[in-house]
């Protein structure tokens, strides 16, 4: 680590020479190597808090906001409620302001949930239900915010030998004393695929998603396969149809069940070869939608219109879901072709 240190010895030397993206980044990954730069940062940090996964928020109007809330008004608290102040180096790094002022995320599981919801005047919402209504910002930090604090919560024993291991302060990595084993957060990688037969697209949906909602296919990767192999795979898996040619769209992590990082991409199978043979253990339905019919389930939004015959209009899935940027390129491209 070249630059370990450089932040705090000459920092205006450092602010002057670095634009604010790599002076942030330069200074996140100095507070995950040293845990004494980590317990400053965070005495002069802000948190968000949790409790037992579910973010702390407060209602405005149709949106939730996550308050940062001091060190001092934590402390205070926690005073309060009788609790020992080491609880805030259970805390996990998540990110930092331009003024390289840490946040860190903070969950108060073992504290009486309703006493903190009233000193704070907000309420742990679970994730899941306030995700949509959630400001650009605070989705994705909240959603890594949860994966950490979920991947150390179920990771407190070494696998190997059966000790405790322990957390870095920035809860970048955990550490067996015994052996040296360092266990770092795992993700799932999965990938999700809008598959096109040049004039339509196809679309599914699972048993458990909300009535009238269809995505594109989503499968997680097998060990020592290339994400292209995902692509291939899932949709021959579950809509038994093969894949002439994918291209690579962009990335998302999500948080749900259990946070996988999402690789989206767009696929074309052949127009003569588009008869679809689903896996019922898998998907409940899928079908090709024609370009006005997507078009169509963009405008009218999250709203699933239950229809005569007791069907419902089928509706996409919400802007900040991956799945949605993939649909919102598909019509794109569609458009953009001359007839
Ligand atoms: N952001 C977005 O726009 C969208 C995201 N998604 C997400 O994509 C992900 C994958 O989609 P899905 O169709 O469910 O995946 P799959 O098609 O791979 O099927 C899920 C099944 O795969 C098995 N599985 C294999 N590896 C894993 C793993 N690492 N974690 C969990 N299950 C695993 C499980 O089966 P078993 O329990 O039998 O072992 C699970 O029930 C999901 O997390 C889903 O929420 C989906 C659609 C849209
Ligand atoms: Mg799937």
């Amino acid at each position: 680590m070249i630059y370990q240190g450089v932040y705090r010895r000459m920092p205006s030397l450092w602010c002057r020479l670095h634009s604010t993206y790599v002076k942030k980044m330069r200074y996140l990954s100095e507070l995950k190597e040293d845990d004494v730069f980590c317990k400053q940062a965070q005495n002069s940090g802000t948190f968000y808090l949790f409790h037992n996964l579910s973010p702390f928020l407060q209602k405005v109007g149709s949106k939730y906001l996550a308050p940062q809330i001091s060190v001092a008004e934590i402390k205070m608290a926690l005073g309060r409620f009788k609790e020992n102040e080491k609880i805030i180096e259970d805390s996990v790094l998540i990110g930092c302001s331009d003024e390289c002022m840490a946040y860190f995320a903070l969950d108060l599981g073992s504290l009486e949930k309703s006493a903190i919801e009233s000193e704070f005047k907000g309420s742990f919402t679970e994730l899941r239900k306030a995700f949509f209504q959630l400001d650009g910002r605070d989705a994705p930090l909240l959603s890594s915010a949860q994966a950490l604090l979920r991947w150390h919560d179920t990771h407190q024993y070494c696998s190997k030998t059966g000790q405790p291991i322990k957390k870095n302060l920035a809860g970048s990595k955990r550490v067996c004393h015994t052996n040296g084993i360092i266990y770092y957060p795992q993700m799932s990688p999965a990938v999700i695929t809008l598959v096109s037969d040049g004039s339509r697209c196809l679309l599914a949906r699972q048993a458990s998603f909300p009535k009238g909602m269809y995505s594109a296919l989503a499968g997680f990767c097998d060990v020592g396969e290339t994400l292209e192999e995902t692509v291939r795979r899932e949709v021959a898996e579950e809509v038994g149809l093969e894949v002439e040619s994918l291209w690579y769209s962009a990335s998302q992590h999500w948080p749900f069940l259990n946070s996988s990082l999402m690789i989206a991409y767009h696929a074309r199978v052949q127009p003569q070869q588009t008869k679809i043979n689903i896996n019922k253990l898998e998907l409940e339905a899928a079908s090709w939608f024609s370009l006005e019919e997507v078009v169509e389930a963009l405008r009218r939004g999250a709203k699933s219109l239950k229809q005569e015959n007791g069907n419902f209009s089928f509706y996409v899935p919400p802007k900040w879901a991956i799945a949605h940027q993939l649909i919102q390129e598909w019509v794109k491209q569609q458009q953009s072709v001359p007839v």
